[in-house]
């Protein structure tokens, strides 16, 4: 059997009980915020404003020739989908009579354009846009983040950097047999919007859970839940680039007003219904909240005689009041789940002394105690698999999957 490029020891793929195809299933626990792929394209090439063009099939012979061959081969298992404006039988035809080898000759064996031909026809069905630093478009092959399914409210953040790098993170902790998702569309669109962009876009009917009859009938078009869903994933990356980066009051303010605003959005839908995304997405929170109570300069605990930023103090202070508010606010609600992550959450939020001593600046504070960051680098701006017009108008470094994109059509020269 074809190798597939997920590690076997900890995730597995296979059908999905929905049908949606094959899906990634993961075989352990995986903590929120693990970082579980960090990938570069196999396969890139720039955007084409007048669509994909047989001429960029060259450049990509070339790169697909240069991989390994256990590469090629899994590549080659990727999924395809038939889409609109592709014609596999134009494509076949072109590579068997008019692609000229590097070396000058022509004529393809038939082995060797059906190989070639679903390489390019695999490419299309799972590319992913990708900004580079000068805002130039691309597309990009990934042979891993192309085995995961879409959920509209996925359990894996992607941040895609300006030079291609698509890392995925765990957004809430992961159970042995839940299925890894990403979501293909930006976060905040209502039920409708939703479906339609993956209609359009993708060519299928969402089967995911938040599509689905329960969610519909626990109000899953409320726009904003979606909003609210928003802002948690903005404060999720806010964190994570301040535990990743470099410490800095200005994201612990940032912080402190997502977190503002997520709570009136809590207040607002538990008392709709009870939805279990807001409670992990709590503990996805206070997992990053207890990265940055562990952080130092080196990333080693914090230990008595350290500086501290009596700003951050202050905020940690404030944070863990209104995560051990909310907490105690929404567990009456799952309490009868005979779920065991609240009580870790309480235990770690009630730790005494937990907070804030082991938080002390990474550069010096100025004589005012404040600290200015870095300003973001769009690598580092939370990434919404936006399509390209809304990636562009949000200055956002990446874009989804464009799987039908219509500018990336395969239209033959
Ligand atoms: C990038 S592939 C994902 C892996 C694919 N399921 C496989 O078998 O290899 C994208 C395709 O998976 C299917 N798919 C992904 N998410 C889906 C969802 N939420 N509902 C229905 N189908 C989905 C669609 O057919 C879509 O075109």
């Amino acid at each position: 059997m074809a190798m597939i490029s997920f590690d076997p020891e900890f995730f597995e793929v296979k059908p999905t009980w929905d049908d949606k195809g094959n899906g990634v299933h993961s075989k352990r626990v995986i903590p929120a915020g693990t970082v579980i792929v960090k990938e570069m394209p196999l396969l890139r090439h720039p955007e084409n404003p007048a669509g994909f063009q047989y001429e960029q099939i060259p450049d990509l012979i070339t790169q697909f020739d240069a991989l390994q061959p256990f590469q090629q081969n899994e590549l080659l298992t990727l999924y395809t989908v038939k889409h609109r404006g592709e014609d596999p039988d134009a494509l076949f035809d072109y590579l068997q009579n008019t692609y000229t080898r590097p070396d000058g000759t022509t004529k393809l064996s038939y082995q060797e354009a059906r190989r070639y031909m679903r390489m390019v026809v695999v490419l299309w069905s799972n590319q992913i846009g990708i900004l580079d630093e000068q805002a130039e478009e691309h597309r990009g092959l990934y042979l891993r983040t192309s085995r995961l399914n879409h959920q509209c409210a996925p359990n894996l953040l992607t941040n895609l950097a300006t030079n291609g790098e698509i890392t995925l993170r765990t957004r809430n902790r992961i159970l042995p047999g839940d299925e890894l998702s990403i979501s293909y569309i930006p976060l905040d669109l209502s039920r409708a919007e939703r479906r339609a962009a993956l209609l359009e876009d993708f060519e299928f009917e969402c089967k995911c859970d938040l599509c689905d009859e329960y969610a519909l009938a626990a109000d899953a078009d409320n726009h904003e839940y979606r909003v609210a869903q928003l802002h948690i994933y903005d404060l999720g990356e806010t964190m994570r680039l301040y535990t990743e980066n470099e410490f800095s009051v200005l994201p612990l303010e940032d912080c402190n007003q997502y977190l503002a605003r997520c709570q009136k959005r809590w207040v607002h839908y538990t008392e709709l219904h009870w939805n279990d995304m807001a409670f992990y997405e709590l503990l996805n929170i206070a997992d990053l909240w207890a990265r940055v109570w562990a952080l130092t300069p080196n990333n080693t605990p914090w230990v008595p005689g350290d500086a501290v930023n009596p700003r951050a103090q202050y905020a940690a202070m404030e944070w863990t009041r209104s995560l051990r508010t909310a907490v105690d606010k929404l567990g009456p609600l799952v309490m009868d789940r005979n779920d065991t992550h609240l009580e870790d959450a309480r235990r770690a939020l009630n730790q005494p002394g937990a907070l804030p001593n082991i938080i002390r600046p990474r550069i010096p504070a100025p004589e005012d105690g404040r600290v200015r960051s870095k300003s973001r680098t769009p690598e580092g701006r939370p990434m919404r698999r936006d399509r390209t017009a809304s990636a562009e108008a949000q200055g956002q470094g990446a874009q989804g999957p464009v799987a039908n994109n219509p500018g990336a059509g395969g239209q033959g020269s």
